[in-house]
């Protein structure tokens, strides 16, 4: 059986804003939204900020009702009965929000035991079990106030997981963790993945989607832009080289500038911290060096490096193409329209 089927799911939210002059404005979050995900399978929703994936998950949830389309989780529809559904998925968000900080690690987890109705005599073997799979066995008796942000965030994996859901709803499990507690994180999401919970996963991190996912959607403006496993996203790019340019004052001039040349195909700049990352993506065999360092003439300039592509180039790619099939109408982000209220 599938674990999640959404079918044709759309969410517009409308806000009043302004007090002398009260306007509505109405944005279109997510645009007519299709895909399925199979019982066991480790799903991935990427894209930009403001693509929807937060959205499209919360109506998944029961969290939000879909404007109009379909969303069924093993067979329940989200609408007509978000008991079932409830029941059946669990749902961890990354930050702070959600735990006892006075408590330790083992009283919040009997806390929100006793309310997810987790029988009485199973709690202990349940907690248990759970302590292991997150790796926190051993600190559970630690107030979470003195945890890391890695502990938290497998302290709230083992939260979602009490009630044994066949789904788990997993929105940026890594945001503000460390390297090493990340690899650990991305360890315990992919022992959940083999002991057969479905797991949809949003993330930012191109590397982490690449070595978990499954399949990967890509959305941006309220819609899918590309949908398949990670190999199939990057032979998109297959045909290209990669260019990385270690920059400093790079503005949208010389992007541009770049962006021009002749067997340029995408170019994107990165702020990180005090320097900036300029990459390229250039039609395979073209040479481009020399002429990328002419059009930045007047830029500090540091390393530069030829590369084979990876996820985050194809990613790259497919929200750039996103935004130019968007130019001039609605830009990347959801559409928004204002009318007086
Ligand atoms: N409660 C709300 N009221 C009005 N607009 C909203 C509301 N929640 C989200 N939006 C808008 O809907 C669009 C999609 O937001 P959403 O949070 O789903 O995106 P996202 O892909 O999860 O972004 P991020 O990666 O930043 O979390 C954005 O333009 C956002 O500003």
């Amino acid at each position: 059986m599938l674990a999640i089927e959404a079918h044709g799911l759309r969410r517009t939210y409308t806000s009043r804003t302004g007090w002398l002059r009260p306007r509505r404005t109405t944005t279109e979050a997510v645009r007519g939204v299709s895909f399925e995900v199979a019982s066991g399978e480790l799903f991935g929703l990427l894209g930009p900020n403001g693509a929807g994936k937060t959205t499209t998950i919360k109506m998944l949830n029961t969290l939000l009702l879909p404007t109009s389309g379909t969303a069924r989780v093993f067979g329940h529809d989200v609408v007509r009965d978000p008991v079932a559904v409830r029941r059946r998925i669990g749902y961890v968000f990354g930050g702070d929000r959600g735990l006892y900080e006075r408590l330790s690690a083992l009283d919040n987890l009997r806390y929100f035991a006793e309310l997810y109705e987790v029988e009485p005599c199973e709690q202990r073997r349940r907690i248990a079990e759970l302590l292991e799979l997150v790796g926190l066995d051993g600190r559970e008796r630690e107030r979470v106030e003195g945890y890391s942000r890695g502990m938290r965030q497998r302290l709230h994996i083992a939260r979602g997981l009490l009630h044994r859901p066949d789904v788990l709803f997993l929105d940026e499990p890594s945001i503000g963790v460390d390297p090493v507690a990340a690899r650990d994180l991305r360890r315990t999401v992919a022992d959940l993945a083999d002991a057969g919970t479905t797991v949809v996963l949003t993330t930012h991190y191109m590397a982490e989607a690449d070595e978990l996912c499954d399949r990967i959607a890509v959305i941006a403006g309220g819609e899918i832009r590309a949908l398949g496993t990670p190999g199939a996203l990057k032979a998109r790019v297959q045909e290209r080289d990669v260019l990385e340019v270690e920059a400093r004052g790079v503005s949208e001039t010389e992007l541009d500038r770049v962006r021009a040349l002749p067997g340029v195909r995408d170019a994107a700049v990165d702020d990180r911290g005090s320097v900036q990352l300029l990459t390229v993506q250039s039609d395979r065999g073209t040479e481009l060096h020399a002429r990328v360092l002419a059009a930045l003439d007047g830029v500090r300039l540091g390393r530069v490096t030829t590369r084979e592509p990876t996820l985050e180039d194809a990613y790259v790619a497919i929200v750039a193409e996103a935004e130019r099939a968007t130019a001039g109408s609605v830009g990347s982000a959801a559409a928004s329209t204002e009318v007086p209220a």
